[in-house]
Parts: C-alpha cells; sequence; structure tokens
C-alpha cells in the first residue's frame, strides 16, 4: 500500500479587475488566501476495489460520490459514475485526469503503471478550510462573538450540518481550489508529474496541472470564465492576463474527442495567459469579511457583458479609467515593497504612525529620512482603492438599476472601515455585489493588529457582516503536503458521516 498524496491549492481574492479581466486586453491583481482546499488520495482498504475510485466530502452531509474507471484492451481509459449522487466537478476532474495520464508517459513508464495505481482502488477525500463556507451560525452556537480570535476556536474543516449544495460560500473560489488540488494529486499519484517538478513555480509540470484544471474547472462550469481563479490556486498571488478563450473551443464541446484532444492541455505557446508573480508589502494585513447572503456572479456578469455590447463607447471608456486604477493600486503596492527592501527602518516606523492616526494626519508629522515618500505612496494606494470603488460603483448605475457591484449597504460599510486608523483601503473582491469585502490594515507587529481590532470593534453595528481568518498566503499556490502536518487534517479525513 503507498502512503497518502496530498496536495493543497488556496482560495482567491480578486482585489483589482473585476469583469476586466474576462478581457485579455486587461489585467487583474488576485490575491491567494491562506485558507486552502486539500485533496488527500489514499488506496483503499476494502478487498475487490481495483479500478473503483471513491470521493468524499466529510465535511458535508451524504457527500460521497462513487466512480469505475475502465481500461479497454487498446489501452482506452474512460471513467463513469457509479453512485446516484453526482458532482459534476469532481467528476470531470476524475474522468480528464485519468484520461490525460493514461495518455501521458508517466515517470514509471507504461499502461502497467496506470493498472497498477488502481489495483486497490482509490479513496479521495477533499477538505475545505474553514473559511470557504461562513462560519456565522457557528460562531452563534458557541456563544462567541465574530472575531478572528473566535473563529481560532473552531475545529479546523469543521463539519457543516447541511448538504453541499446548500451550505453559505464565502465567495473563495472553493470549486477552482478543489480541482486544482485533486487533478495535481492525481497527476502526482499517477506518476505523470514528480514533486520535484510540481514544486518548480515555472515547471511544465505545474503548467500541466494549471492546463489541465483550466479546462476542466471552465468544462464542468458549462463555461470559459477568466480563470484568474484557477491560476491563483496554482501558482498564487499574481497579475494575471488571461488564456485566449477560444483555445478551449474544441474540447469544451466534448472532452477528448479527435477535434478536441486533451493533448491541447500540454504547456506551450498556445496557452498564452500570463502570470507575474506579486506580494503585498510587508507589514500589512489582507483582511477580509463575509458579508450575509452572497450575490448571484454569472447574472452580474452576463448583465455587465451585455451592456459593455450595447454601449461599447461609454465602456470602453469607463474600463480604460477602471484599469488605469487598478494597475496604480498594483504599481503602488509594488513600489512599497521596493521601499521596504531600501529600508526596512523607515517603511516600518511609517506603517506604525499610519497604524495610530486616521489618513487625514498620515502626512502630518516630519518623519526622517524616505518616511514622508513612504506615507505619501501609502496614501496613492489609498486613492487608487477609492478610485477604482467609485469606478466600480459608476459602472454598476450605467449598467442597470438593479446591477449593485457595490451596493449601498457595502459602500456604508466600507467607507466607515476606511475611516478607521491604520486601514489602508478596501473594496469589494470579484464581482462585487453582497459577497463579502477585503481590506488592508496596517501590522506594524507582526500577528497583532490595532486597526484589525478597531474594525472588529466596527463590525459589532453590522450584524450582516462575519470576518474570514484568511491572510495572504506567500506559498505561491498549490503544495505538496503531509497529512500528519497539517492540523486537523488526518482526523478530517478518517471521519464517515
Ligand atoms: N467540499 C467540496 N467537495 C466536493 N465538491 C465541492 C466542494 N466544494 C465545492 N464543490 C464543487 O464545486 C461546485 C461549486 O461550484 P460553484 O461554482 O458554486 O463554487 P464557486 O463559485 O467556486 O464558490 P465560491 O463561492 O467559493 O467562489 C459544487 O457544485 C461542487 O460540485
Ligand atoms: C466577474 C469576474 O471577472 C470575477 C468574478 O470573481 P468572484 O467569483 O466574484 O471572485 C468573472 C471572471 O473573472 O471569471
Amino acid at each position: 500500500m503507498s502512503s497518502a498524496v496530498v496536495v493543497s491549492a488556496p482560495g482567491k481574492v480578486l482585489i483589482a479587475g473585476g469583469y476586466l479581466v474576462l478581457d485579455q486586453k486587461f489585467t487583474g491583481l488576485v490575491i491567494s488566501a491562506s485558507s486552502r482546499f486539500y485533496a488527500v488520495i489514499q488506496d483503499r482498504r476494502e478487498p475487490g476495489e481495483a479500478n473503483q475510485i471513491l470521493v468524499r466530502s466529510p465535511q458535508f452531509i451524504g457527500a460521497e460520490w462513487r466512480y469505475s474507471v475502465t481500461i479497454s484492451r487498446d489501452g482506452k481509459v474512460d471513467v463513469s459514475e457509479a453512485s446516484e449522487s453526482k458532482n459534476k466537478f469532481v467528476y470531470y476532474a476524475l474522468k480528464y485526469t485519468l484520461i490525460l495520464a493514461s495518455q501521458k508517459p508517466s515517470s514509471e513508464g507504461s499502461l502497467q503503471w496506470f493498472r497498477a495505481t488502481l489495483e486497490h482502488g482509490l479513496d479521495i477525500a477533499t477538505l475545505g478550510d474553514n473559511d470557504f463556507y461562513s462560519q456565522r451560525a457557528k460562531l452563534q452556537e458557541m456563544n462567541l462573538p465574530p472575531t478572528v480570535a473566535s473563529l481560532a476556536r473552531i475545529t479546523p474543516f469543521c463539519t457543516q450540518d447541511v448538504d453541499l449544495a446548500e451550505v453559505n460560500k464565502t465567495g473563495m473560489g472553493s470549486s477552482a481550489a478543489l480541482i486544482t488540488s485533486i487533478v495535481s494529486a492525481l497527476l502526482l499519484r499517477f506518476k505523470v508529474i514528480t514533486q520535484e517538478e510540481f514544486s518548480r513555480p515555472d515547471s511544465d509540470a505545474r503548467k500541466l496541472a494549471h492546463n489541465t484544471a483550466q479546462f476542466i474547472h471552465c468544462f464542468a462550469q458549462g463555461k470559459v470564465g477568466s480563470g484568474f481563479d484557477v491560476s491563483a490556486a496554482v501558482f498564487g498571488s499574481q497579475l494575471y492576463t488571461r488564456f485566449d478563450p477560444t483555445l478551449l473551443d474544441d474540447l469544451m464541446k466534448g472532452g477528448d474527442t479527435p477535434s478536441g484532444s486533451l493533448r491541447l492541455l500540454s504547456p506551450g505557446e498556445h496557452w498564452d495567459y500570463v502570470t507575474k508573480p506579486f506580494q503585498l508589502p510587508p507589514l500589512l494585513r489582507l483582511v477580509l469579511a463575509d458579508v450575509s447572503a452572497g450575490s448571484n456572479t454569472p447574472s452580474l456578469v452576463s448583465k455587465v457583458l451585455r451592456w459593455r455590447k450595447e454601449k461599447s463607447e461609454e465602456a470602453n471608456k469607463l474600463w480604460a479609467e477602471i484599469d488605469r486604477s487598478n494597475q496604480a493600486l498594483a504599481t503602488c503596492l509594488g513600489r512599497l515593497s521596493e521601499f521596504h527592501a531600501k529600508d526596512a527602518s523607515v517603511y516600518a516606523s511609517a506603517v506604525k504612525h499610519m497604524s495610530c492616526v486616521p489618513s487625514s494626519e498620515w502626512l502630518n508629522r516630519a518623519g526622517s529620512g524616505d518616511e514622508p515618500s513612504v506615507v505619501q505612496e501609502f496614501l496613492d494606494v489609498r486613492k487608487a482603492g477609492e478610485n477604482i470603488r467609485e469606478l466600480m460603483r459608476q459602472m454598476g448605475r450605467q449598467v442597470g438599476e438593479d446591477v449593485h457591484i457595490e451596493p449601498d449597504a457595502q459602500t456604508e460599510l466600507l467607507d466607515a472601515c476606511i475611516e478607521q486608523k491604520g486601514v489602508i483601503c478596501g473594496g469589494v473582491p470579484g464581482a462585487g455585489g453582497f459577497d463579502a469585502i477585503w481590506l488592508l490594515v496596517a501590522q506594524p507587529n507582526d500577528n497583532t493588529s490595532e486597526a484589525l481590532h478597531a474594525v472588529e470593534k466596527l463590525w459589532e453595528r453590522f450584524p450582516s457582516v462575519s470576518p474570514l481568518s484568511a491572510t495572504e498566503s506567500r506559498d505561491k499556490g498549490a503544495k505538496v503536503e503531509e497529512l500528519d502536518e497539517v492540523t486537523g487534517l488526518n482526523d478530517a479525513v478518517k471521519l464517515r458521516r
């Protein structure tokens, strides 16, 4: 029996570039979150399970899906659903990754190895960090206030007393992280790629995992989105420019057929996405909050895209302006990292100062050396963030009365947050709506932030707001894990409901 193969992939927050990133002309700024999805692949232990795959999500009631793999005499592989309960995302992840694995020469060299890997059948557990699902009800049940400190008291991978279809998601990109973790773990388990290759950010192994997850995610969703969520799950925080969506036209018609061959998933210039690694500047903390109901992203997207087609002149003008602010945000954040690299102590003293006074007073002290320029850069970050919000609200108004990209309730909440000492900027992530908010706050001392506490205090006045525990992940995307080294993972995997 071989040991578990475990891969985790991070969730995401698109802090700039919502809608625009659907167009290859524009770039989105996506931060990958410390909250991750885990895929744990083990051999099955019962006899007679050859070629059978069980996929389980032990956090949910009744979330088990069974699959059968067939290998024809001429080596053609197929996967079929063998249980009544279905999960399209999981099914296509297994089907296309296994077909791909059977076609690619593995490091072991042959279809023999493919058969041997399935000899005992496979058990695949998928688990998401608590942040992917709203923990508001859990905190109430535990009589805890909605704070980041309270979230740390909830059991890792805690169970949800609902079906998967009914769970309140927080918009962190569960399906992209799920697909990325399963696809990568399968590619490793079937030795299509090696752990050493996968650990390198620029390797073909990682690109193959990306391209495969990207296609499967599109296929399961029935549409080709921008793919920023899958790219962040694979490569980590980045400036993302999408791939040409027509690349997947043939594959989207039906998977692996002569017209649309999975060979297309091999890395190469035909995959023209551009990912530029990004990292938030030091001593800043990304803060996320879940805001009640959640909004309907597909319907917002279709309305915005229809408007862009019908009112192309006004839309193009507005998108050009939004893009300027998006790029300004990314550039100023990049410059802050450079300031830190040049003089960490001046940078730290500026952050400390900004955490103690409101933004109107940030420039009100002489400071020393470069400090005023550092503070000015922070003010430019703040201005870019505010411009983006203003322009996104404007876009909502131009698209139509019922298109609330930054709804009034979120405006009130964000305005109040941004007024707090130490809060640099914030906004509605991704497509906007009622899902969530993000903030960037000063954290001059490791692990504690007065600004975060001030914001949490403020949120007591907004009962629909509940913080998430995620911060920025610096792990650069998907990674191989040890089952026993992720707190609570082994227990969660063993759980049978
Ligand atoms: N824990 C899980 N186990 C198995 N399948 C899951 C799990 N979480 C999500 N999925 C699959 O992903 C699908 C969710 O897709 P959907 O597009 O609603 O998510 P999303 O938009 O990525 O969510 P988010 O709000 O986190 O961004 C589900 O229908 C299910 O098939
Ligand atoms: C509107 C869009 O640009 C972003 C949607 O982001 P989110 O799922 O709301 O985080 C769609 C996309 O990029 O596929």
